[in-house]
This record gives C-alpha cells, structure tokens and sequence, in this order.
C-alpha cells in the first residue's frame, strides 16, 4: 500500500522534472552552440583579418568583388596579384577562407595530412550521390579510396576495356565524318565542346555494365569488390552512387580532350610531332596494349600542357583541422584552404612564359638511355610537386587521373591517325572565357575542322 501511494505520487513529479531536466538540457546545448558559433565567429574575424586580403561586408562577405571579377576563379586570381601569395577572404558572416598560390606554402599546409573538404560542397549530393566515395570522410574514405584504386588503376580494367574502346571511338569517327561539311574535302567542322561530352558519355556508357569483356569491366569488378572480412565491399546502393561519382568524370573529361585538340590546331607543329609519334607508336592500327598508350609521351604532354593552361579545374578546396602557422601568419582552425589551381599553374616562378604551349616542359631527357633523341616525364612538372594540380593533391587527390589521361590518349590518338585538326577560321583561335561550374568554359564553344588524311585507319 505505501509502495502503491510513493508510485502514484512519484509519477507526475518524475514527468515534471523530467521535462525540467529536458528544457535545461536543450537550453545547455543551444547555450554552448551559440556560445561556440561567437567564439569561432571572434576567432577567425580576429586571426583572419590579420591576414592579407580585401575588406568585406559585414553580411555579404566579399561576395560582391567575387561577383565584380567574374567569379571564384577570377576573383582569385586578382586577389594574388593584389595581396600575394596567402591572400584571405570571406564566404558570407564570419566564414573564413584563405587561399594559398605557391606550391611551397601550399606544401607546408597539406603536411598537416588535410582530408576533409567543405560542407559549401553538399549540394552537389543529389547529383554524385551522398553514399559514393566523394562524401566518405576518415578510415572509411581510406578504404573505399583503396577500394576505387584497385578498380580503376587495374591493368585487367584498363587492358579489358581497349577492345571495345578502339571500337566505338571509331564508330562516333565514322560518324563524325558524316557530319556538316565535304568530308573528302574541306573536312568537318564539329562543336567540340558538345561533340567530346557525347563520345564521353558513350565510352562511360560502356564502362556502366556491358558483359563483352566478361568480369573486366567497372561495374563488375566495383560488384566483386571485397571488404578486409571478404563480404561485399559495396552495398548496391552504393555501387549506384559510385557510378554517379564516375559520369560526373565524363565533364573534366570531355573538356581535356576539346581543349587539347584546339590547342593542336593552334599549334600545327605540335599537333605534328604528336602525329608522327602516333604513326610510330600504333603503325596504323588501333592501339592493343596498355603500353601503346603510355609509350605516347608526347601526347602525353599535350594533354599535361592544357590541363595546365585551361582544362583543369581552378579551384581545390580543404577544412584546416587545426591551426596552421606560415612565417608570421597563423591560419585558423577551421577556415576553408583553397588551393587556386588555375593561378598555381600560370605563377610565372614555376611556369615561365605561363600563356605560351609549350608541351616540352613536361619532358626531359631520359638520362637511363643511351639514345639521346629519347624523352621522359618530368619527375615534379613545374619543378615542385604542387606546382601542378589539375588532378588536386594529398589524401583526397583523383582517383581516375591515370584512366583520365588513357582515355585522352586513346582518342586522341585516333583522331591524330585519321584527320588534320585545323580552325575553320582565324577567329577561332582566340577563346573566351567565361566562368561555369568553378572552371573556365569557352562562351562560343570550341569550332575545330576535322580533315580526312590520305591514308588512315579504316
Ligand atoms: C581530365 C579529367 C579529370 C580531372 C581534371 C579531374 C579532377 C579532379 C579533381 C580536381 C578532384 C578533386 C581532388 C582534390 O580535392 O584534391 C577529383 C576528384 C575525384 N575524381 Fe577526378 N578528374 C578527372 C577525371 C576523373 C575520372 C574519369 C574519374 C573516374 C573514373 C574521376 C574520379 C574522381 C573521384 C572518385 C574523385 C574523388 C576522390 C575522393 O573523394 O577521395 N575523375 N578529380
């Protein structure tokens, strides 16, 4: 009986001071948020505005000179030839960003084994899929990255899938052929820009799922895939959002190629030497092996040069974890790194004469030959390791730059072994440049005439 009288009272006081306990609770965890969010907010305004860079508005951050300049990439670029090579600013209230231009700096920063990229870049989820290897963080972003590494550098992948890479470059070349203008004579002229996202498309196509290689080909092997307990590494759901990260390359891929190509048309004598380095390689017949892709080096260096100059993507992004200190400036935990590919790659200290095409600064002579005539890459391209980052750098670098460049290599070659690239015309030799998507696009496009050769591959 009393133990019935102490529940029935025990109950509503136990409800009420539970709910007390619960609003004190809530009003602790709001409290330090907010607590948090001012200390952070004072922290980086005062740490921050020590740094060099332009002053912002208290709302907008310098939002409105990015807008004035064009955008991000742009913006960045004025913003290092004003306050040089750490130059600071802000992303909106109290977001802190500072971005870095020289390799060596940039260097020193990513000794402190930065992973994490920025939440800005969320919403992109929809799009690459939030499960894929993009949104991974920590060991889980080791494993799958070793996962996607095996896949993708796979010599059985990259070897499987020649057969039927070889076969449908060729069929969209046949096609080509058939397009607007006298294919016998004055050649085709094609809209790069939209003609290589097709042919990526098709190829990524490809690589989603066919059965002609067997076990080879993406899909299969990224199914296959083991974790360390032998299950699956890969839920379905996963493998879907894999292969969304994977067509979000056919973009960066399609621009090396339209880009290369201008740039061969541009510079006759190149696309020569690239030409005569295919007919030596391939005699004329489609390429059978991994090696008579690499053996182009300079292909190879083509591709480099324009990725340097204006394939590339202009901005790479990090979370500093901590606080960093560069001669007498501190970077702030927490503030956003960026590393502006596009002004690393034309900073004059490591790329001299930075707006002219000059493939030959990605080889050297190969010291281990006795024929002096032969060539290979550059060890540290620009003469530092960060001086060239097209491909981005560190623990979250891409996992598709040796596919990437194969493929380029692979259709450019046919191409080369098939037709003259040439502008139609003189005003096509100047692009301009607008800002899309984080990365210089052409407004116009890319027009390129494509004439037949006497003798090429049927
Ligand atoms: C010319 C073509 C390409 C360029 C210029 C390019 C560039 C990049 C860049 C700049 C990053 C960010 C790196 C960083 O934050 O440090 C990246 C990430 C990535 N790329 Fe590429 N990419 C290309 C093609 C491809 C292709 C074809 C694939 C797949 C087959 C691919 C797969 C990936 C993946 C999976 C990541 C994310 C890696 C991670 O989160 O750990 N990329 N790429």
């Amino acid at each position: 009986m009393i133990l019935s009288q102490t529940l029935e009272i025990a109950v509503p006081i136990g409800s009420a001071a539970m709910t007390d306990i619960a609003l004190i609770a809530i009003f602790c965890v709001v409290f330090t948020y907010i607590v948090r969010c001012v200390f952070q907010y004072t922290r980086s305004k005062l740490i921050g505005n020590k740094l060099p860079g332009p002053t912002e508005s208290f709302l907008w951050g310098n939002a409105a000179d990015m807008q004035a300049q064009g955008g991000l990439v742009l913006f960045l670029d004025h913003l290092h030839e004003r306050y040089g090579p750490i130059a600071r600013f802000w992303d909106g209230v109290g977001s802190l960003s500072v971005s870095i231009n020289d390799p060596k700096l940039l260097q020193q920063v990513n000794g402190t084994r930065l992973e994490k990229r920025v939440d800005g870049l969320d919403f992109l989820k929809g799009l690459l899929g939030a499960r894929g290897i993009g949104y991974t963080k920590g060991a889980q972003a080791k494993a799958r990255r070793q996962l996607w590494h095996g896949v993708l550098s796979g010599q059985p992948f990259q070897q499987s899938m020649l057969p039927a890479f070889n076969k449908m470059v060729e069929s969209t070349l046949d096609d080509w052929t058939e397009g607007e203008g006298d294919a016998q004579g004055e050649g085709v002229v094609i809209e790069f820009n939209m003609a290589a996202r097709m042919l990526w498309l098709r190829l990524n196509q490809e690589i989603e799922g066919q059965s002609e290689w067997g076990t080879g080909d993406l899909l299969s092997l990224l199914i296959a895939a083991k974790g360390p307990d032998g299950s699956p590494a890969f839920s379905t759901a996963e493998v879907h959002d894999e292969v969304l990260t994977l067509l979000f390359g056919v973009y960066d891929n399609s621009k090396i190629l339209s880009h290369t190509l201008h740039q061969l048309a541009c510079h006759p004598c190149a696309q020569e030497a690239a030409r005569e380095e295919v007919d030596a390689a391939w005699g004329g017949r489609p390429p059978n092996t991994l090696q008579a892709l690499i053996s182009l080096r300079y292909l190879h260096a083509c591709l480099q040069e324009t990725l340097r100059m204006s394939a590339g993507r202009g901005v790479i992004w990090r979370v500093l974890e901590q606080d960093v200190r560069l001669g007498k400036h501190v970077l702030p935990r927490n503030a956003t790194l960026v590393a502006p590919s596009a002004s690393i790659h034309s900073n004059p200290e490591y790329w001299p004469e930075p707006g002219k095409f000059k493939p030959e600064r990605f080889l050297e002579a190969d010291s281990g030959t006795d024929k002096s005539d032969k060539l290979c890459p550059v060890k540290h391209p620009g003469g530092h390791p960060l001086a060239f980052i097209p491909f981005g750098f560190g623990l979250r670098n891409c996992l598709g730059q040796k596919y990437a460049m194969n493929t380029a290599t692979l259709v450019l070659g046919h191409i080369l072994q098939r037709f003259t690239v040439e502008l139609p015309s003189e005003a096509d030799r100047q692009l301009h440049f607008k800002e899309e998507n984080l990365s210089l696009e052409s407004t116009d496009g890319i027009h390129l005439r494509l004439r037949p050769r006497a003798k090429h591959v049927s």
